[in-house]
């Protein structure tokens, strides 16, 4: 269904839109956040005006479209090279499933990219058809803001939770994005207390086969469309890097044994896992997009 503007925020030249559509996949209303830089707007007048590549940015767990849109300075690049960004939600809300709102890791703010085969949770907990189907169906389609948008130039991020779902989401769809990056991407979901209190509620506790199919270092080993376009940053003073729940090691080295090319992994010195690490590499992460994207 098509999208109410709530707010129109100037962001770097651009306009940040806090939109809102009724979502038939997860059959609740979906908030998402739409930048577009200053070349999309400029045009507006032209028949039809210029189409830019789009980047979207899939958030950590507790996070709705705001908490990147307003301190993760990817418009700061985006701006200056023409790219339009996407911040959508990390899940269903409101749909009041018993133990929904219970925990800051599962439910609600906890979505983990994934269709849901269990009860309750698979009627609404839909979030890689949401995020790979209706939303940019939805968005490219849109009468007021489709037109600025090239739906053949698209690329994927994401943080923590975020950074698993655009893993994942593309090494699960070849050729739907261009290229992918992470920061501190829960890089091996199977194998961490997060992911398997995740995958264990929607997917099934005892489905272990099932969860491979969400796990980036899993399904890295079969990938066979070539280089790898992937850049991932984790900080060393991270805590939950310390804790065991990213393992961006082990991504590492099924790629290296699976002869997978093009995965950059790079360790960045006393960073967290918080916005003040994800807005001092966030150029680096646009530019790489950018890269694949035909602006730079
Ligand atoms: N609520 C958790 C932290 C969750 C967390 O760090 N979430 C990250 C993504 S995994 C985030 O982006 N949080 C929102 C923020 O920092 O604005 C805790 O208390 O330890």
């Amino acid at each position: 269904m098509a999208f109410t503007t709530k707010a129109t925020i100037a962001s770097f030249g651009g306009k940040l839109f806090k939109l809102s559509h009724q979502s038939t996949t997860t059959g609740t209303p979906m908030a998402v956040n739409l930048y577009l830089p200053p070349q999309a707007l400029s045009s507006q007048n032209n028949n039809p005006p210029k189409k830019v590549p789009l980047l979207i940015y899939l958030s950590g767990l507790t996070c709705t479209p705001e908490n990147c849109s307003e301190k993760g300075f990817f418009q700061h690049r985006a701006s200056q090279l023409g790219l339009a960004i996407l911040y959508p939600d990390t899940s269903p809300r409101g749909l009041n499933l018993p133990g929904e709102k219970d925990a800051w890791d599962f439910g609600e703010g906890a979505g983990f990219y994934v269709d849901a085969t269990q009860e309750p949770w698979k009627g609404g907990y839909r979030m890689e058809s949401y995020i790979t189907g209706e939303l940019p169906a939805t968005l490219f389609g849109d009468a007021e803001y489709g037109r600025y948008l090239d739906r053949e130039r698209v690329s994927i991020t994401g943080h923590s939770m975020g950074g698993h779902g655009a893993l994942t989401l593309y090494l699960k769809h070849p050729g739907l994005y261009r290229s992918v990056s992470a920061f501190a991407p829960i890089a091996n979901p199977s194998q961490c207390p997060w992911g398997e209190k995740a995958f264990s509620g929607y997917l099934g506790k005892e489905n272990r086969e099932e969860w491979k199919k969400h796990d980036a270092t899993e399904l890295v080993k079969g990938w066979k469309s070539g280089d790898l376009k992937a850049l991932v940053d984790v900080g060393t003073g991270d805590n939950f890097y310390k804790q065991g729940q990213l393992l961006p090691e082990n991504l590492e080295k099924a790629a290296k044994e699976a002869g997978v090319e093009g995965l950059t992994v790079r360790y960045q010195e006393d960073y967290d896992h918080s916005y003040y690490f994800m807005a001092t590499f966030s150029d680096d992460h646009v530019n790489h997009a950018a890269k694949y994207l035909g602006l730079l």
